[in-house]
């Protein structure tokens, strides 16, 4: 298997100063948030690679960089040995827009309501000039909706419909890779597995390869070939599902798979994770992680750990 995208040493920073307040006080700092820093993994073609972490670990802001919406501050994203940021022909650039899509957790929000179906799906073939005859039609029956939707508006649908609708508008440039931000979790259980058997079997039939986001370990857990726990903005653990799931090795890994959303008989969630999400513009010292860590040491107050291999996962913690 051939590496399709690869990222390197990818990092953003946010200017989150307010202009007011830096007009009214001179030379008051500039205020910056690191939202990913040093992020480094490859995602295998036709493979999944999933990224989770809590909210606000930086995981959409990485979706963002590796489909092209938001430039790195540093590092790179390469897809298909081709970095889109410092690509200068034109018609590589072209090609590589049309082998990435995205698609996002909130399917309504992502079509325009007043547009019908066929136009919402073919919108990114019109606009390279591409072939339509047909197509809408056979996207529709592709993802499990018939060929007559076409005709209709997306407040005909259900959720998982519309997200339905959301990945044949994906497909319709024929794509390599597919960034999917959280494309379930406004959906109800019995739907989402749905969705993801949909995206399970487009992955086999047309040799796809999804870079998954989720705050959620349980959901990419049989989905993925590779799965990143995201810290922070920095990746903390890497390995196979069934690596991470046996034997995790970084304590974030641990405290996020024994703390999985379960819900009790009232329909509230027993155990979530513990403690609180440190601001990302004043992180903690050594691991940001230290904080919340049951077995933090001096050391991990004071030392940031690299990420380094150890068996065949990564991980940054110095216990491990
Ligand atoms: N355009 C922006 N300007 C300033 N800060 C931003 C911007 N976009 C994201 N951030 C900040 O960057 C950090 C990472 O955000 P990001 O949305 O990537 O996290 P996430 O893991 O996807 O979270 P969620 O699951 O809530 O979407 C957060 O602290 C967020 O507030």
């Amino acid at each position: 298997m051939s590496t399709l995208v690869s990222v390197k040493n990818l990092s953003k920073v946010f200017d989150v100063s307010k202009p007011w307040l830096n007009r009214v006080i001179e030379r008051l700092p500039k205020a910056h948030l690191t939202a990913t820093s040093d992020v480094d993994f490859d995602v295998e073609e036709n493979a999944v690679y999933s990224l989770v972490g809590e909210s606000g670990s930086g995981k959409s802001t990485i979706g963002k960089m590796v489909v092209g919406l938001l430039q790195p501050t540093e590092g790179n994203v390469e897809i298909n040995g081709v970095d889109l940021a410092s690509e200068t022909d034109i018609e590589i650039i072209k090609q590589s827009r049309t082998d990435i899509q995205m698609i996002f957790q909130d399917p309504y929000a992502s079509m325009n309501p007043r547009w019908r179906v066929r136009d919402i799906i073919l919108e990114p073939v019109v606009a390279s000039n591409g072939d339509t005859e047909g197509l809408a039609e056979k996207l529709l029956e592709q993802v499990g909706l018939a060929a007559e939707d076409a005709t209709k508006f997306p407040h005909e649908f259900s959720g998982g419909q519309r997200q339905r609708i959301c990945i044949a508008r994906a497909l319709a440039s024929a794509p390599k890779l597919i960034v999917c931000d959280e494309p379930t979790s406004a959906l109800d259980v019995s739907v989402q597995a749905q969705v993801l058997n949909l995206m399970d079997d487009l992955k086999s039939e047309l040799g796809l390869t999804y870079l998954f986001i989720s705050h959620d370990l349980t959901v990419v857990r049989h989905i993925s070939d590779r799965i990143g726990v995201l810290y922070l903005g920095r990746l903390v653990e890497e390995g196979t599902p069934d690596q991470l799931f046996d034997a995790p090795k970084h304590p974030y890994t641990q405290m996020l798979i024994s703390s999985a959303p379960k819900i009790d008989g009232f329909g509230r969630e027993v155990d979530p994770p513990q403690g609180e999400i440190p601001d990302p513009i004043d992180p903690p010292s050594g691991c940001a992680f230290h904080p919340r860590c049951p077995i933090a040491t001096a050391k991990c107050k004071s030392e940031r750990p690299a990420l380094r291999e150890l068996d065949d996962n990564r991980v940054a913690c110095h216990l491990a």
